[in-house]
């Protein structure tokens, strides 16, 4: 699967009564956010950065929330070590992966590339 494919879904209300998603989907999608780890002991995917700093940090994880609230769904959100981040995504509802997770996780990657090259822009 490709990424475009996940972004250009939006996220549907899970209040359960949806089966999680099995392994072969689940590696489908991954293939379209390979910076993903999937936890299948804990029913998650997840990715982690190091920022440059603290303040980075949590400008990201605004953008992150910004995300989550636009697609009403939310990741768990780590920043240890004042520059860490560890992003994970689960369908709690289901206590399992949805295609939820998938959406959020390839509109977090989008993000971070667009980022990215904004950052390439300032700097030449
Ligand atoms: C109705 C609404 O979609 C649910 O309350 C959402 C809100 N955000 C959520 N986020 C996550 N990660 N899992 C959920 O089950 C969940 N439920």
């Amino acid at each position: 699967m490709q990424r475009s494919e996940l972004t250009a879904r939006r996220c549907q209300a899970c209040e359960g009564g949806i089966p999680a998603l099995q392994e072969p989907a689940i590696r489908s999608m991954l293939a379209a956010v390979p910076e993903w780890n999937w936890v299948p002991g804990e029913n998650c995917i997840e990715r982690r950065w190091k920022l440059k700093n603290f303040v980075q940090a949590v400008a990201w994880l605004q953008t992150v929330a910004d995300i989550a609230e636009a697609e009403q769904h939310h990741p768990d959100l780590h920043l240890t070590g004042y520059r860490n981040l560890k992003i994970v995504l689960t369908t709690h509802a289901i206590e399992g992966l949805s295609e939820n997770d998938f959406i959020v996780a390839a509109h977090i990657d989008a993000a971070w590339e667009a980022a990215a090259k904004e950052a390439d822009n300032h700097a030449t």
